[in-house]
């Protein structure tokens, strides 16, 4: 039996985007273009080398390719093309074996779907995905996109063009679409960007229940056709209470698997410790941010260590950490777009990779990271059921467990309290996307800010 590899069964450039919606609306379901690449013949080498070492990843991939392609034809360029691997392989595959061992250790295909893929922060990110800095040298990756609308289609081609350009050997797969029935389907990770931002004159009520509606219907989609061990990050803002919409709205995935990121806040508070205590930023260890990725936030410096000393021994201008330190962490996103007119984006691209490298490799000994997790039997007296931010140890299964010998004293807790109101404000006001209660209840405070709001 013939082996097809790099079926492609992306768009025409002669057919638009909204052609393809109308086609693919009459099927009654979005879009979801694969691109798969023949590109040169030194990856052809790659593909039919690694045959074996990830043959069954490769099986696994191929049936949608071939059947994507059979009833198709919306293709544009190279990917259109279908090959045989196999008489590929069998051409080269000596020499460029003997040439290659790299390949042959190579692990099985990571599905990972990021949503707002066309925005600033996957601008970032996408780039550091395919070229292995996030997963490892020896990890193939399949990168599902997906956009919002119609409108961002042709946005994600244009995504889909410039990593096919960037001719990355690990990049395997590049797909994207609308639907996220269709993008979800069997991802391993879902990183969850695509958020709309807080217009001017909206409520912070209307952020939570537009965003909200984007978060219940991921879930609702993750927890239909995502692997059953998916981990989800949601970045697109306000991240917590829309990780708890994700998980709730995903019953059949663990809801450990579900994060919201901090880990920009972590990396923002280690810099302002560096800064003040004059050392390399690397010598900052066991940074906590405790809560909620918002102005609420706590930077735990009575835990955190400077060069393996507790920060307070270095640090010895009490005053300043109680004051400016925790308000200059709380309120760097709000500065950033003050300075620069937008967002930040490259920093929060960095702090999603060092987020997911911190659940695939081992947290080194003594050490943690925080991340904003599900609230179910914490050591801290935290109110349980909602997603706040803690101290996570990894041993790099994808996993994690809470750190539980931490010290909170008044300070911190007279602050992580006044952050759990908040997330617990903010869970009353979406109740109707979590199955527990009415709109109207929602009554969030004019402190509930996130980072860049001030
Ligand atoms: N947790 C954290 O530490 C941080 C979080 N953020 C948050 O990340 C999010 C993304 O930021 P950034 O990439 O800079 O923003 P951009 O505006 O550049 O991109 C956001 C993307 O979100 C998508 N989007 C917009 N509206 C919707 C919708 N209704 N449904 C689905 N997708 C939608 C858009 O995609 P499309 O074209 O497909 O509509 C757009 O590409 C924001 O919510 C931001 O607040 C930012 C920094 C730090
Ligand atoms: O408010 C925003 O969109 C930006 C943000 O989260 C941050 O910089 O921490």
């Amino acid at each position: 039996m013939a082996f097809m590899a790099a079926a492609a069964t992306a768009p025409s450039s002669s057919s638009s985007p909204l052609q393809l919606y109308k086609h693919a609306a009459a099927r009654r379901s979005a879009p979801a273009l694969l691109l798969r690449r023949p590109r040169s013949r030194s990856h052809r080498n790659q593909l039919a080398c690694s045959l074996d070492a990830t043959k069954q990843a490769v099986q696994e991939e191929r049936p949608a390719a071939v059947n994507g392609v059979a009833g198709r034809t919306d293709c544009y360029g190279v990917f259109c093309t279908t090959y045989d691997l196999r008489a590929v392989g069998a051409r080269w595959r000596t020499d460029w074996c003997k040439r290659d061992e790299e390949t042959k250790t190579w692990k099985k295909v990571v599905s990972v779907a990021v949503s707002g893929a066309a925005g600033m922060i996957s601008n970032h990110l996408l780039f550091k995905l395919a070229s292995g800095q996030v997963f490892g040298p020896d990890q193939p990756i399949a990168l599902k996109l997906l956009g919002s609308s119609q409108r961002s289609f042709q946005k994600l081609e244009g995504v889909a063009m410039e990593l096919e350009d960037s001719l990355y050997p690990l990049l395997r797969e590049v797909s994207i679409g609308i639907d996220p029935y269709e993008v979800f389907q069997d991802v391993e990770w879902a990183l969850l960007i695509g958020a709309k931002p807080r217009g001017p004159g909206m409520e912070r009520a209307d952020l939570l229940n537009i965003n909200g509606h984007i978060f219940e219907q991921q879930g609702k989609a993750l927890n239909a056709v995502a692997s059953r061990n998916v981990k989800v990050l949601v970045v697109g803002n306000p991240c917590n209470t829309n990780a708890l919409i994700c998980l709730k709205n995903a019953p059949d995935i663990p809801s450990k698997n579900f994060h919201a990121l901090t880990r920009l806040d972590e990396n923002r508070a280690k810099c302002q410790l560096a800064l003040k205590a004059s050392v390399f930023y690397d010598k900052i260890s066991n940074m906590t941010i405790w809560g909620n990725h918002s102005t609420t936030q706590v930077p735990d410096f009575v835990n955190a260590r400077i060069d393996g000393k507790p920060a307070r021994q270095v640090i010895r201008d009490t005053k300043w950490l109680h004051e400016e330190f925790t308000k200059t962490v709380q309120k760097r996103g709000g500065e950033l777009i003050q300075k620069r007119g937008r967002s930040s984006a490259p920093s929060t691209a960095v702090s999603i990779v060092d987020a997911i490298r911190s659940l695939v490799t081992p947290t080194p000994e003594g050490d943690w990271f925080s991340s904003g997790v599900y609230t179910n039997g914490n050591p801290y007296g935290i109110a349980e059921d909602i997603v706040f931010s803690m101290p996570c140890r990894s041993k790099g299964d994808g996993d994690y467990e809470l750190v539980t010998d931490v010290t909170i004293d008044d300070f911190l807790w007279e602050r992580i309290k006044k952050s759990e109101a908040e997330l617990l404000a903010e869970k009353r006001c979406v109740g109707h996307l979590i199955g527990e209660g009415e709109e109207e209840l929602c009554e969030v405070t004019e402190d509930t800010m996130l980072p860049g709001e001030q």
